[in-house]
């Protein structure tokens, strides 16, 4: 005998662009890919063929849309809000609604050494990424994040005195070139329900700002003994600087640059101290992750 253990569907990959024009005649803009996933008494429609309680993929995309017309989509940690929340009121036999909001950058020219009203451009690949869950009963959790974030530098980063026995081939150093994508994530104390996300509306795109400058800033200027340490110090920092987060995750690959030995050639020098000529790796990488909690943070409403 089988039974389904567990069932979702929605619709993926839903773009939607908004535009708000304001009254001094400048003009917002807010490009993002939305998923919804729901969950519920659904299960027939897999194991009985009765479609009743099914929602329509499609559905759930005008639903995207009008949603996005009707309410405001900055910060993309409301707007996931609301979606969530509508699914539950709507459809009683939906229990819970999953929604992803990944934001495109669109930043705004400056033209003339001033702000253009109406002009954009992609100044960077990172994508701002929420996702919000709705459960009947359950309040709603966000946990709202960066990912595509690539960064490198040529110095100021060390990797020595880790355990070495008979496989070790990797020689320590007190100088290396670090280059990772960052993706990290923070998940917010749980809301109870969304006048309680309403409340906190502020926070988000200062938290937003926040652990992106933390993530930078450090990376820039810490003398790196790890990536782990790094990552650390990174979550520790947002944790301290936005009070409602409860733990932040980092998952971190090491984009390895190894020297390229040209002795070869004549005897020319490119390797330690005279390495200048690099080969950027595509694969393996490392990879390091960690989730650095608030001390006594409850994970439950
Ligand atoms: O920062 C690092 N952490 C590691 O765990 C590791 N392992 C490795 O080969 N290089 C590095 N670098």
């Amino acid at each position: 005998m089988s039974t389904l253990s567990y069932a979702r569907y929605g619709k993926d990959n839903v773009r939607v662009y908004k535009v708000t024009r304001n009254d001094d005649g400048t003009q917002d803009v807010c490009e993002m890919t939305v998923c919804t996933l729901l969950e519920g008494d659904i299960a027939e429609s897999w194991t009985k063929s009765d479609n009743k309680n099914i929602v329509a993929t499609d559905t759930q995309k005008q639903t995207v849309y009008v949603m996005a017309k009707l309410h405001p989509v900055n910060p993309p940690e409301l707007f996931a809000s609301i979606l969530g929340d509508h699914f539950l009121n709507q459809y009683s036999h939906i229990h819970v609604a999953h929604v992803t909001v990944t934001v495109h950058k669109w930043t705004r020219m400056e033209v003339d050494g001033k702000p253009h009203p109406h002009s954009f451009l992609r100044d960077g690949e990172e994508k701002r990424v929420v996702e919000a869950v709705a459960g009947r009963g359950q309040g709603i959790t966000i946990k709202s994040g960066v990912k595509g974030l690539l960064v490198l530098k040529s110095t100021g980063s060390q990797f020595w005195g880790f355990h070495r026995d008979e496989y070790t081939r990797l020689p320590e150093v007190w100088d290396r070139i670090l280059s990772t994508e960052v993706e990290a994530q923070w998940n917010w104390r749980p809301f109870h329900d969304l006048d309680e996300v309403k409340k906190e509306v502020a926070a988000f795109n200062p938290a937003w700002d926040e652990a992106k400058k933390i993530t930078l800033e450090t990376f820039a200027k810490e003398n790196s003994p790890s990536v782990q340490n790094t990552m650390y110090l990174m979550a520790e920092q947002i944790l301290a600087a936005v009070p409602r987060v409860d733990n932040v995750e980092y998952s971190l690959p090491n984009k390895h640059y190894f020297e390229v030995d040209l002795s070869w050639f004549n005897g020319l020098k490119n390797t330690g101290k005279d390495a200048e000529v690099y080969a950027p790796q595509s694969d393996p990488n490392g990879l390091i992750q960690c989730t650095v909690a608030r001390k006594g943070a409850s994970p439950k409403l």
